[in-house]
């Protein structure tokens, strides 16, 4: 098969979908790399390293679309890059189209079959793509926190840690999964003082177990949430229903119950932003306030990181990707239920149910287009 990637040109998007050791095992098992000049840049990889490794450099993107049959990204396609679909093309990437109709319009319209990393499944009912960047965002977000809290930020000058004699800040981490316990561990190692809220009562055992007394768990309903809230200095949201939209836990009304400058940081914002007055922010301006508390909102955190992010990445799709490649896309995955559970849209047809409600379209089971 022709594999492809492309440099990145979301803002400030440095991290690429194939690393020049991916290529070189996916040249080693017979594929034919295509690799656009500079792809690799943002992770110090020069087209040297992709051509030592097999691959060959072609100079435009638009060249690597009009040839591949599977491209292998990072972002969801920006819509310069989904004019390029072609019927039938694989498209391997996160897209997050529950909150993203522009798109999914043009994946339909492209033809393509559309395979998306955040709704892969594994046998423990996890999503193992999206894992490593919800590690990354995880921790990043307390960061991101910490830095918005600054006073010459917009913040309310507080240090998440505290000195002796002062006390800590408060940091409530809104969903216990992947981003949630990255962000409190980050959190407790920094000495802040952390609540995390889950609705599930086996996440909130496992973090309570892990933790012990340097974090506390908290059941999460209307009235907790809000206590939360308005104690907090800084408030991460982390929630996720797998492909849906993220509910909105945090609305307009309660940010008047905050302490002004107190900083919201939602992680969930590639789902939609589970605050109600989240919006997409970018790299080069992550923050924007709203009645006095400060909201970063960064769809492609881990795009900061691109070295470590791009290698964490890589070292969970590789095995995909040799599989969608050596098997062709319809055998991969007819042998594998959880490769099965990424496709959201296939020739046309929508075949992700919680992408179908979301959007209001109708819904195919991807059973269906396997043929
Ligand atoms: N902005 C960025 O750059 C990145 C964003 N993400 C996003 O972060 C979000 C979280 O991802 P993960 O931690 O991997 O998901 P996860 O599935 O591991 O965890 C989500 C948690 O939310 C909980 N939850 C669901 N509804 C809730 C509610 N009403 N109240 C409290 N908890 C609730 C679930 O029980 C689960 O424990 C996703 O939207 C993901 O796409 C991930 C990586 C990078
Ligand atoms: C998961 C995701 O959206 C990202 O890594 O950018
Ligand atoms: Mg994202």
């Amino acid at each position: 098969m022709i594999v492809g990637t492309v440099r990145e040109i979301k803002n400030n998007e440095f991290r690429v979908g194939l690393t020049p050791e991916a290529a070189q095992e996916l040249v080693a098992a017979g594929h034919d790399v295509l690799v656009e000049a500079g792809a690799g840049q943002g992770i110090g990889a020069g087209d040297e390293a992709y051509a030592k490794a097999g691959a060959r450099i072609i100079p435009t993107a638009a060249e690597v679309f009009a040839t591949a049959d599977m491209i292998v990204k990072v972002k969801e396609p920006q819509a310069g890059e989904r004019a390029m679909l072609r019927e039938g093309q694989v498209l391997f990437t996160y897209l997050h189209l529950a909150p993203d109709p522009d798109q999914a319009h043009d994946l339909i319209t492209s033809g393509a079959v559309c395979i998306a990393y955040e709704t892969v499944t594994d046998a423990s009912g996890g999503l193992p793509l999206l894992k490593p960047m919800s590690q990354v965002a995880g921790r990043m977000a307390i960061q991101a926190g910490a830095t918005a809290l600054e006073k010459a930020n917009g913040g309310r000058g507080v240090l998440l840690g505290g000195v002796p004699g002062v006390l800590p800040g408060k940091v409530a981490i809104i969903g216990g999964g992947v981003v949630g316990f990255n962000a409190a561990q980050m959190a407790a190692g920094l000495g802040a003082d952390v609540t995390i809220l889950d609705r599930s009562a086996e996440v909130l055992e496992r973090l309570g177990v892990h933790f012990e007394a340097r974090a506390k768990t908290r059941f999460s309903n209307r009235a907790n949430l809000a206590a939360c809230v308005a104690e907090a200095d800084l408030v991460i949201g982390a929630v996720l229903i797998p492909g849906a939209e993220a509910p909105k836990l945090v609305s307009r009304e309660m940010l008047s119950t905050m302490k002004p400058g107190a900083v919201l940081v939602d992680v969930a914002i590639d789902q939609g932003g589970c605050f109600e007055t989240s919006k997409p922010t970018t790299h080069a301006e992550p923050t924007y306030v709203v009645d006095g508390i400060v909201h970063y909102c960064v769809a492609n955190m881990p795009g900061a990181v691109a070295r470590t992010s791009t290698y964490a990445l890589g070292n969970v799709t590789l095995p995909h990707v040799l599989k969608l490649a050596g098997l062709g896309w319809r055998e991969a995955l007819k042998r594998d239920k959880h490769l099965l559970a990424g496709l959201n849209v296939a020739h046309g047809k929508v075949t992700c149910a919680p992408v179908a409600e979301a959007l209001e379209l109708p819904f195919t089971d991807p059973a269906d287009v396997l043929g």
